[in-house]
């Protein structure tokens, strides 16, 4: 009883993963941080079905949102809430190394930048996945998105590192049975369906990060 209590938990569905996206843009085009992150702890479940081969990618990510709900946790809480109040709260305080690091190595604004750097990555990820055919290979979809994205701000020996990770993906047909959304025609449109949302939090992020110069945050 209990053993199937726990599968049942731990059963994993991207859809519901994908859904929380939608769920970060408030009526004014605000990210809801509490719901991004929600997004990123149900991605990096899916990836920790995937093997104990992608822990140290988990692990960061982990790191990263654990940085942040402490933010949200913490005695400025209030000033967590969007992305937007997040980068007005830590600039007008001076709570943000701009230029190296210094007395602020973990703002939440370089914080959440790594992980808008990584959401891009996922957008051009599962946009490949859709428009894959059976025969498409996941490590080199998943190796094509991270160049033309994450690597570009990754040192030689995360890059090397990550590019093993990838050869032991999963080849297709398993990839969309752990995402355990449907038949491949049902994974598809599913991933018409998120695609569009996560486009949106990433436009929003970047436009917002671009305006107060802050792409490059050590
Ligand atoms: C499905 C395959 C998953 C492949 C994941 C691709 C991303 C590869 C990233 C490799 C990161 C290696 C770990 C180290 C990272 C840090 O150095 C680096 C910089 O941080 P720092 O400035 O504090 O040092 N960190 C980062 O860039 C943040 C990386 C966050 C990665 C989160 C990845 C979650 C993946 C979720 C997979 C879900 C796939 C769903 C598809 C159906």
């Amino acid at each position: 009883m209990a053993d199937s209590v726990a599968a049942e938990e731990q059963k994993f569905c991207l859809r519901e993963v994908l859904d929380t996206f939608k769920s970060c843009l408030s009526e004014n085009k605000e990210v809801y941080i509490e719901h991004y992150i929600a997004g990123w702890r149900g991605l990096v479940r899916f990836l920790n079905s995937l093997g104990s081969v992608f822990s140290f990618i988990s692990k960061d990510a982990v790191n990263k949102i654990q940085i942040l709900v402490n933010y949200i946790n913490g005695e400025n809480g209030s000033h967590y809430a969007t992305i937007q109040s997040m980068v007005k709260y830590e600039l007008e305080n001076g709570l943000v190394d701009l230029n190296k690091r210094g007395s602020h190595p973990e703002s939440g604004c370089r914080t959440l930048l790594r992980l808008h750097r990584a959401l891009r990555w996922l957008e051009l990820f599962l946009e490949r996945l859709r428009t894959s055919t059976e025969d498409s290979k996941t490590s080199v979809m998943c190796a094509e998105a991270y160049n033309e994205s994450l690597a570009q701000h990754h040192p030689w020996v995360v890059r090397k590192a990550a590019g093993m990770a990838f050869c032991v993906l999963p080849g297709r047909p398993t990839f969309f049975e752990v995402m355990n959304v449907g038949t491949p025609e049902q994974v598809v449109a599913m991933l018409g369906d998120a695609l569009p949302l996560i486009s949106e939090v990433y436009q929003i992020t970047e436009e917002l990060y671009s305006q107060h110069n802050l792409l490059q945050l050590p």
